[in-house]
């Protein structure tokens, strides 16, 4: 038997008292003593008969939640909403504070501001060229900022159009921001364009954009790693995190209702119970009880230090530890559990908290037959929804926080939407009548005067083609801006579906705002997707 220990959060800082699971007890009962300070992120109550459009659940891929008998939850941006102006500006202040000391840019980059609202998920940061870039499901770019200034169309063109050499925009050259975890460090590296642009002399002799994005990048993994964020947090989560009343009542749903319920998440042990105490209780009622853990009654698995997306993979031979919650020590668990026998059911384990492993040890803790049983519940396309889905055949849910406000917008922006789909269709009219009239001169045999007429005809309609084009690119510029005034819509790139969008629709077979929506829909049920459409239908059944 192998013993070694999970405290590596806040054992490793001289900065602030070392904590033990036990030690993290006096911040807790504070917590559970006064009340949290901010807003609620979500509760049980729903007014009205129907589910608001904010908080409903839409299907890609349908899915019976009565073939389901085991539901899995990530924790970090899906149980545990962070609040960014506070969390990400944690992260952002960090990154600068280990830019500056250990890494030597100037220390006046101390005094820059975060702007919490300007980055957006889905956006594609070019490491080499210093540009951020929105592109539609085809990866065409179609919004690039360079810094913080607007990309010309010809800049776009030159540096994105070639239509021979199709980009794929991955990794290496490429970063994407697909987790809200990254804002901070988009955003950073656009200021860090912008300045080396206006002061060369002033950052470390030799840096080019790429390598700055290396070293945000290092801070920044250095932030998570090393205690920045996670000391802070556990010092006043209500700070940092959204309380969520609705949380426990889902889970208590889904037990109720049969189903086996785990937590797989990348967060250490110990950070983990921080935060799951905080969103689960103890409460207010249980301020003598305040470090019981708790909120291991609502989970028949818990798997911390997870590192996924590798824990998907078949390849992974992974150690599995059992973690004892009170002291955090860690115990090899790998052989101790049982191989799975179809014939015989197997008990579910006592033990319920560990850490690593992979998908293997998960399925055999949860005695699962079929993988196309588990519902995962993550807020990461790559790290918790792609391989999960497409290697393992898990059924999957997107939590996408934007979504709650992008739908109110959209439904605000129906008249204007209609508006706009009517100056497109005026524009194509346009443009036919040009080119039948453009023929007509080109190969018909035409009498001098009928020639006159159509010409005069055809400078009208080229004039009214450009006045149209203004119109419908104006209103197509406020369009966009009503969502985000650079980034526009998160789903949406002009008429197509972002790329973001894209990868929403095939990799998760439900999405939501929030993930204790799950809770205002029957635990039974038959989630299905609405009719596809082709561009032909659209206009055979005029939609
Ligand atoms: N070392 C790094 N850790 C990171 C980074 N960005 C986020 N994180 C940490 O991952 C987990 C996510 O947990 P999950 O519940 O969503 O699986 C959390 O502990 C974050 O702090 C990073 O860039 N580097
Ligand atoms: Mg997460």
């Amino acid at each position: 038997m192998r013993f070694t220990t999970a405290f590596r959060l806040f054992s490793s800082s001289s900065s602030l008292p070392s904590f033990s699971i036990r030690g993290c007890s006096h911040w807790i009962s504070k917590v559970a003593m006064e009340p949290n300070v901010g807003e609620v992120w979500s509760s049980t109550q729903v007014s009205g008969e129907s589910i608001p459009i904010g908080k409903q659940i839409f299907c890609n891929r349908s899915l019976n939640m009565r073939n389901i008998t085991a539901v899995g939850f990530d924790m970090d941006y899906t149980l545990a909403q962070y609040k960014p102006e506070t969390f990400e500006a944690l992260a952002y202040q960090g990154t600068i504070a280990k830019l500056v000391n250990d890494l030597k840019y100037p220390a006046e980059l101390l005094k820059w501001q975060f702007d919490w609202k300007y980055m957006v998920r889905g956006l594609v940061l070019d490491k080499k060229r210093g540009n951020i870039l929105k592109m539609d499901r085809h990866k065409y770019v179609k919004v690039a900022y360079h810094g913080f200034r607007e990309m010309s169309k010809e800049e776009k063109v030159a540096a994105y159009g070639s239509t021979l050499i199709r980009d794929s925009f991955d990794e290496p050259d490429y970063a994407l921001i697909d987790t809200l975890f990254s804002l901070a460090e988009a955003y950073l590296f656009s200021q860090l364009v912008d300045f080396m642009d206006k002061n060369p002399g002033k950052v470390p002799a030799g840096t080019d954009y790429a390598l700055m994005y290396r070293d945000v990048r290092f801070a920044v993994d250095l932030c998570h790693r090393d205690g920045t964020l996670k000391k802070m947090v556990a010092l006043d989560p209500g700070r940092y995190i959204n309380e969520d009343l609705a949380i426990v009542p889902m889970l208590k749903m889904i037990q109720k209702s049969g189903r086996s319920t785990f937590l797989v998440t990348n967060s250490l042990w110990d950070y983990t119970d921080v935060v799951m105490n905080f969103l689960c209780g103890p409460h207010y009622q249980d301020v003598k009880y305040p470090d019981n853990h708790k909120w291991l009654q609502y989970f028949d698995v818990v798997i911390t230090g997870s590192s996924k997306p590798g824990f998907f993979h078949d390849d992974n031979r992974a150690n599995l530890f059992q973690v004892e919650p009170d002291s955090g020590k860690l115990l090899n668990a790998d052989l101790q559990i049982p191989s799975p026998r179809p014939t015989v059911k197997a008990m579910k384990p006592t033990h319920k908290v560990y850490q690593g492993g992979n998908v293997g040890h998960l399925h055999r803790l949860l005695s699962i037959g079929s993988s196309s049983q588990i519902l995962y519940v993550g807020d990461h396309i790559y790290g918790d929804i792609l391989r999960s889905k497409k290697v393992l055949g898990w059924r999957t849910m997107l939590v996408i926080p934007e979504l709650a406000e992008e739908v109110m917008l959209l439904s605000d922006s129906k008249i204007t939407r209609k508006e706009l789909r009517q100056l497109r269709r005026d524009r194509d009219h346009i443009e036919d009548k040009i080119h039948r009239l453009e023929w007509s001169l080109n190969f018909e045999d035409l009498k001098e005067q009928e020639q006159q007429s159509l010409l005069s005809e055809l400078e009208d309609l080229r004039v009214k083609r450009e006045y149209v084009r203004k119109l419908h690119q104006e209103a197509q510029r406020n369009c966009h801006q009503r969502f985000h005034k650079v980034w526009g819509q998160l789903m949406k790139t002009g008429y197509q579906n972002s790329r973001f969008a894209h990868q929403v629709e095939r990799f998760a077979c439900l999405y939501s705002s929030q993930v204790t929506n799950l809770g205002l829909y029957s635990p039974d049920k038959y989630y299905r997707p609405s009719e596809d459409f082709m561009p032909h239908e659209f206009d055979v059944l005029g939609l």
